[in-house]
């Protein structure tokens, strides 16, 4: 504990496992629970990495104070030596979005899959010493999600042996480049190819923007930040920026050359790679956000959890105490399936981290086999996992009442700074629909003898599927695996399927996919619901020790499924795959995990393992010690300076001066 009264004392003695265990299980090993546990502390207990005024500094104070805290970031990463797990740990766990965001998570990353090896023996030393800082430079003003439509254009110059990079129109200006408005020196900037007159599509090239002696943008750029975004703090403190190019030279080779090559002669040279490698930074990124959602939501899960235990309202007995409001239903049903959701997304998320570095071995030694799974799964995955988290984040800071609308409880500015995961590394509508196109075409296929493999080979059983009846009988029947994962099967295979069968009926495959993409998305949403409870499932099949912790993961995996059952039952019952009485059973089935759930909830969010310093909340305090601290923390709002407020002089007493004289 931090110090203090322990508030919580009497919850934390009710749990029924052995918390220290899920706390392993949750970071996922010893080893990276071992890093995180002392890294967190560190920065926690390090006052230059303070978040405290955080919601209430002007945008330019607040901005340079991000400067300065990932300079010392820096300093404590070189003077302790720490491992590349242990810095990016410590940039997590300053919690604050930075370039340094971009520059680790996209630049180096672009250079590293898209750059000839060469390439990369010349650039990532200089980027992992940060004497270069990088961003990625893809979307414009007029183009985000639509790359191909993407406008800037890089010309080969075959007398220069030069592309020269151009914003032809205003809206090819590069626009929401994190990191691009004030500190990068670099970027990997997206454009238009063309030699000889001939356009090649879009590809990476490594660009100059600011003088490295005085910062200054070089000739023919034109860079700067594109405004305030939405909050407080929040995303403020990233510099998403503006570019324009007029005819800026850069040399041949750096253009990322792993897809294309284009020779001294203006040749374009396509290498065996796929092109769509061009977008593999950003299937990287996507695989990142799903871990990223667990975090999120986990945080204002504890928070709002906490808070629920402490606060009480109504119900008092003979004077007694109140009833905590987690122990009214209405509050559980809303928090204890978004708790369920943390743990879900975070065993997604290890193994979608395991897809990635499976398809990125594959990728090197040449098999590009897996790249459309692994494209499926983090477009579905990083979608579903983030509108999620983002509504759960939301639906907390509801869980808390008035207070939760507090900047101090932490969760106005963590929904501020979450949000925009919805729309950046792909609209989440846009990426459902790049995951419809890949469950058409594997419907389409079946019967042509081609299996469905990896995430869709439950498809392979489709005849089966397609007659399948559940046999729920009783309620307890729903905590059998297998009788749930056939439900999700079976739910997600009919909506597929009833829906290319109405898309054969257009005799424009494109215009029925326009006209049925809202039936489209929410068969992607039963597919990416499906591989989320599976691997929920499959993750209790492995060995996990400690008492109590299986058996906990369980319940919160029933509490998973039996949710989006319950929350989706129209689907289910449109699609026959359960009948109004079993889906009822479900709901029945539900109420009693929720009670197992109850005793436990602290020690749950407790496995979290947050400082306070991470939470960033007074009412998700681990003492729980939320009155006082409230009260303490409104004396501290600048408004509270003085007694009577600037501008009384001039705006109010006026106003009061001048009802008095109107009554006399
Ligand atoms: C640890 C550190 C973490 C830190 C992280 C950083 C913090 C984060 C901060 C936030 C930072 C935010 C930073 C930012 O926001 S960076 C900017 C992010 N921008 C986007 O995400 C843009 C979204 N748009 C697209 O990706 C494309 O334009 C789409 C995909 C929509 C269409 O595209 P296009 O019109 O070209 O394609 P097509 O539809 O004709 O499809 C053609 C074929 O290609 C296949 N295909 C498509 N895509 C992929 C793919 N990716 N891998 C493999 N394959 C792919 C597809 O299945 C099809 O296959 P087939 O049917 O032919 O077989
Ligand atoms: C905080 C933040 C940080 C960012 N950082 C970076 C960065 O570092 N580098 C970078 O290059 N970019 C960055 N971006 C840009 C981001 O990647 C794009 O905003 C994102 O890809 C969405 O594209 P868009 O803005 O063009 O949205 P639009 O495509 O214009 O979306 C607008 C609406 O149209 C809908 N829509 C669009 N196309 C279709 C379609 N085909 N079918 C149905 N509906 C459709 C969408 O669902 C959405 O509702 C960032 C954005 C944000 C908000």
């Amino acid at each position: 504990m931090e110090g203090g009264v322990d508030y919580l004392a009497d919850e934390r003695k009710k749990a029924e496992f052995d918390v220290q265990q899920m706390k392993i299980v949750w970071a996922g090993s010893h080893h990276t629970f071992e890093i995180s546990d002392r890294i967190s502390k560190l920065v926690a207990n390090d006052p230059a990495f303070s978040k405290d005024e955080r919601t209430m500094l002007p945008r330019k104070e607040l901005f340079k104070n991000t400067l300065r805290k990932a300079s010392y970031a820096w300093k404590r990463i070189n003077d302790l030596h720490l491992s590349e797990e242990e810095a990016s740990q410590l940039r997590f766990y300053v919690d604050e979005p930075a370039f340094t965001d971009l520059h680790w998570g996209m630049f180096i990353p672009a250079i590293k899959g898209q750059g000839t090896d060469e390439q990369q023996k010349k650039w990532l030393p200089l980027a992992y010493k940060m004497q270069i800082i990088g961003c990625y430079a893809q979307t414009e003003l007029g183009h985000g999600s639509n790359v191909q439509g993407l406008e800037t254009t890089a010309t080969f110059d075959p007398q220069t042996d030069e592309f020269v990079i151009h914003s032809p129109t205003l809206t090819s200006s590069k626009w929401w480049p994190g990191g691009l408005g004030k500190v990068s020196t670099h970027g990997v900037v997206y454009a238009r190819l063309i030699t000889d007159g001939q356009e090649h599509g879009i590809h990476g090239f490594i660009v100059q923007l600011r003088r490295l002696e005085d910062h200054r943008p070089l000739p023919g750029i034109i860079i700067g930040d594109i405004g305030m975004k939405f909050g407080n703090g929040a995303y403020n403190t990233m510099d998403n920026g503006v570019l324009r190019f007029d005819h800026v030279r850069i040399p041949r080779d750096q253009m990322l050359m792993r897809v294309s090559q284009v020779t001294r002669d203006g040749k374009v040279v396509q290498s065996d790679v796929p092109r769509q490698l061009v977008y593999g930074t950003m299937v990287y990124v996507r695989q990142t956000i799903v871990q990223d959602a667990s975090c999120a939501l986990s945080r204002a899960v504890c928070i709002a959890t906490r808070y629920s235990a402490v606060r009480r309202q109504f119900g008092s007995h003979n004077g007694g105490p109140e009833t905590q409001v987690i122990d009214y239903k209405t509050q559980q049903s809303r928090l204890f399936p978004l708790l369920a959701s943390a743990y879900a997304f975070r065993f997604v998320g290890e193994w979608l981290k395991w897809l990635y570095t499976d398809v990125t071995q594959r990728l090197q030694a040449n098999d590009f086999s897996t790249l459309p799974e692994a494209h499926a799964c983090t477009a579905g995955l990083k979608s579903l996992t983030t509108s999620v988290t983002a509504d759960g984040i939301e639906e907390c800071r509801k869980l808390c009442g008035g207070h939760g609308y507090l900047c101090t409880s932490g969760l106005p500015e963590l929904f501020a700074v979450y949000v925009p995961a919805c729309t950046y590394e792909g609209d989440n509508i846009v990426l459902m629909l790049q995951v419809a196109r890949i469950l058409m075409k594997t419907v389409s296929q079946l019967g042509s003898g081609k299996l469905p493999v990896g995430t869709m080979a439950y498809m392979g059983r489709i005849e089966h599927l397609l007659q399948y009846r559940c046999n729920v009988q009783k309620a307890e029947d729903w905590l059998n695996p297998a009788i749930v994962l056939e439900a999700f099967e079976a739910r997600a295979a009919r909506m597929s399927v009833s829906c290319a069968k109405k898309l054969s009926k257009f005799a424009n495959p494109e215009e029925g996919f326009a006209e049925l993409s809202a039936d489209l998305v929410e068969a992607v949403v039963a597919h990416c619901q499906l591989i989320v409870v599976s691997k929920f499932i499959e993750k209790l099949q492995q060995d996990i020790p400690g008492k109590g912790v299986k058996q906990q993961l369980k319940v919160l995996c029933g509490v998973y499924y039996l949710f989006l059952l319950h929350k989706h039952q129209g689907d289910f019952l449109a699609t026959s795959c359960v009948t109004p009485k079993q889906a009822s059973l479900a709901n029945d089935q539900l109420r009693v995990l929720y009670s197992q759930v109850r005793p436990n909830a602290i020690a749950l969010v407790d496995a979290f393992n947050y400082t306070d310093h991470f939470l960033g909340s007074i009412l998700g305090r681990y003492d729980g010690n939320v009155y006082p601290k409230l009260y303490e923390a409104a004396w501290k709002d600048p408004l509270n300076d003085s007694v009577v407020p600037d501008g009384y002089h001039q705006y109010i007493r006026p106003l009061l001066k001048q009802q008095r004289s109107a009554k006399l």
